[in-house]
């Protein structure tokens, strides 16, 4: 295998390593030439900007998920000149590899934001405050997320849609959900092309998990059970239990700037600002004029748009940088000193999937053998060499989801997200407990059991909180993270909900194939709960005030709906209500949040939203080839 030591590689590897042995990894799996380099990612274009005209047509806040699809999208249009500005850096090649991805959170590519401490939430994380991880980079939440890729549900956006949002219907978004896809060939052949697309810039592929046969299992017992086994799991029918997709190609992340911006890097038309800040929104009266950016070397520059403003810096960001510019609640802003230019009910409606850690299934693998010495050295030849083994998942792929309230159903309120981890692996489930920021002792006592036992983590994650949450500015300086008021289960019926998807996997416990396996529910020792009885109510209620936190999919914090709606921000064409020339397009629109992972939901308002702007300048597209 041709070793390259390839100076780019290298020099992206800035980031902290949790481990010595995630450190070892890394210095390896750069130096092959198999993941990203620098050079895939569009230039930094700063230096020609700072002495040439500094007005584009459009300019874009934000880089992540959304950003870079609408960079790709509005760039088609060869007469416009589209500057995208970009907090964070090129992906580390490192953030390529699946069975990492943990590993990526809290380092350099993360915000690392953490909610403010809450009563009854998070109380066994550290500092008693969730975490709320979010993308710092040319891509941004996708270069550090675990890559799953799920649309949600027909309710979900005939919601959105009769919540006064003309045009997002299921049937109106479900063919943006395709224009993104490149969908497998076999796929295709099989399954037909209704929710897949093909010949679109980001890929989507199976995980093929192959690590042990605890998929399988699962999948019998469900089947067992009654429940549905779907396949492929994104169709017509939205409960039941199956294995997702992910953005991946060859076993290697596809990140939105690898899909989007790399096959286009070379557009005349496409500027791209990265590791500089856009801090505030230029307003002419009621009108967006342009943005006020810091740069990498900390100067200040104003950059005009002619035509628009898109602030694409996702759920957390995007309000922030609204609220610096006097968008927002009017009692707010006046507390902060900053004058109203539009009284909106920014920061507002802030939802998230919360995720509970609180049931392990442990079961003995008879066959299994401690790890050889040589372990972390294997995975990384099978992977680099066949694609394949641990590094080649992010071990979450198998889902399910479920309506705990209602058996007759047909869309879900909880999805499990089932993640395995090895007997003898403290590594793996040591990590997966930090990326949740979950304190000392419970760290210590999953590892002293991943000693005994395989444990198998059916992850609850409650699909349509009806708690909200908001976003408030913690002061005037933009470089300070927003406070984060997540509200987590202040509605009763979020916590009864959360509470009943244990019902679900002690049923799948009760099957033949679960029981052939020696399969048991296992009691965590958690030392808050200690007061509750095993298995009692308030002992699983403790366990969720303790080991529920945060799945970050903050989505909501700038709705979208009507304009009579005192909750809307922005209308069904995704347009600031009362300034002109502004819109948002990321995340941080969807009304109510969708039932499952919202990265290919974003993309899809990102595909939406590039065509909307098309409509409304009526332009006709000329591709450049
Ligand atoms: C750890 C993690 C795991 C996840 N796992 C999954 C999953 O498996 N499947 C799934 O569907 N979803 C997942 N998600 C959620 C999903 O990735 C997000 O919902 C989606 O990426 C949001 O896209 P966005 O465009 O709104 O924001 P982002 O992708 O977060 O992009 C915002 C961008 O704006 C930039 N930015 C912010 N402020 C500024 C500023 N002032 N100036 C310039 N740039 C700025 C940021 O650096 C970032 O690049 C996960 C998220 C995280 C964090």
């Amino acid at each position: 295998m041709e070793l390259c030591m390839n100076a780019n590689c290298v020099a992206a590897l800035s980031s902290t390593p949790g481990s010595i042995f995630t450190h070892f990894l890394q210095v390896l799996l750069a130096s092959m030439c198999t993941l990203s380099k620098n050079e895939d990612y569009p230039i930094d274009r700063t230096d020609e900007i700072l002495v040439s005209n500094r007005e584009f047509d459009f300019v874009i806040a934000g880089g992540g998920t959304a950003g870079t699809i609408l960079a790709h999208r509005l760039t088609e249009v060869m007469e416009w000149k589209v500057l995208l500005i970009e907090a964070g850096e090129d992906p580390n090649p490192i953030t390529d590899v699946p069975g990492l991805f943990m590993t990526l959170l809290g380092q350099a590519h993360d915000y690392s934001y953490k909610s403010e401490p809450q009563e009854g939430i998070c109380q066994s994380s550290k500092n008693k405050q969730c975490g709320w991880s979010k993308g710092k980079a040319l891509g941004g939440s996708s270069v550090i997320n675990a890559m799953i890729h799920l649309f949600g549900n027909e309710r979900d956006y005939d919601n959105w849609a009769s919540l006064g949002n003309k045009g997002w219907s299921y049937k109106d978004v479900l063919p943006y959900f395709k224009k993104s896809l490149n969908c497998p060939a076999e796929h295709i052949a099989k399954w037909g092309k209704k929710y897949c697309g093909i010949g679109g810039p980001m890929n989507i592929r199976n995980y093929n998990y192959s690590l042990t046969n605890i998929q399988d299992i699962i999948l019998s017992s469900v089947h067992e059970l009654g429940l549905n086994v779907l396949e492929p799991l994104t169709g017509d029918r939205f409960v039941g239990f199956g294995r997702a997709m992910g953005t991946l190609e060859n076993m290697r992340r596809v990140n939105t700037a690898k899909a989007f911006l790399s096959p286009i890097k070379d557009r005349k038309n496409l500027y791209v600002i990265k590791s500089s800040r856009v801090d505030k929104i230029l307003l002419e009266g009621h009108r967006a004029t342009g943005v006020r950016v810091t740069l990498k070397d900390g100067g200040s520059i104003d950059i005009k748009a002619s035509k628009e403003v898109i602030l694409s810096a996702g759920s957390i960001a995007s309000p922030q940088i609204m609220m610096l510019s006097g968008i927002g609640p009017k009692e707010h802003l006046t507390e902060m000193g900053i004058p109203t230019v539009a009284d909106l009910p920014v920061g507002k409606n802030l939802q998230d999937h919360i995720v509970w850690l609180g049931i392990q299934i442990a079961y003995v693998n008879e066959s299994a053998m401690p790890p050889s010495p040589t372990f972390l050295m294997d995975a990384t030849y099978e992977y680099l060499v066949h694609n394949s083994g641990e590094l080649a998942t992010a071990g979450i792929d198998l889902v399910g989801f479920v309506n705990v309230n209602d058996p007759n159903s047909v869309y879900p309120d909880i999805q499990f997200h089932f993640g395995h981890f090895p007997r003898w692996n403290p590594d793996k489930v040591g990590s997966l407990m930090s990326t949740f920021m979950f304190n000392d002792e419970l760290i210590r006592e999953a590892q002293e059991n991943i000693m005994k036992s395989d444990l198998l983590f059916p992850c609850a994650v409650l699909l349509n909180p009806k708690s909200r949450g908001v976003l408030k500015l913690r002061s005037v300086d933009p470089a300070d993270p927003v406070k984060i008021y997540a509200n987590y289960l202040t509605e009763e019926e979020d916590l009864k909900t959360l509470l009943k998807s244990v019902d679900t996997i002690k049923s799948l416990l009760n099957t033949e194939t679960m029981k052939k396996h020696g399969m048991w529910l296992r009691h965590i020792d958690i030392p808050g709960c200690r007061h509750t009885q095993p298995n009692s109510t308030e002992y699983w209620e403790c366990s969720i005030r303790h080991i529920a936190t945060s799945l970050f999919h903050a989505v909501g914090s700038v709705r979208m709906g009507p304009s009579n709606d005192p909750r809307a921000v922005v209308d069904a064409r995704l347009k600031v209500h009362g300034i002109d020339r502004l819109r948002v397009i990321d995340a941080s629109i969807m009304p109510n949040i969708v039932s499952g992972n919202t990265n290919a939901p974003t993309m899809m308002i990102a595909e939406k939203g590039a065509d909307m702007i098309k409509e409304d300048w009526e332009t006709r597209v000329h591709v450049e080839l």
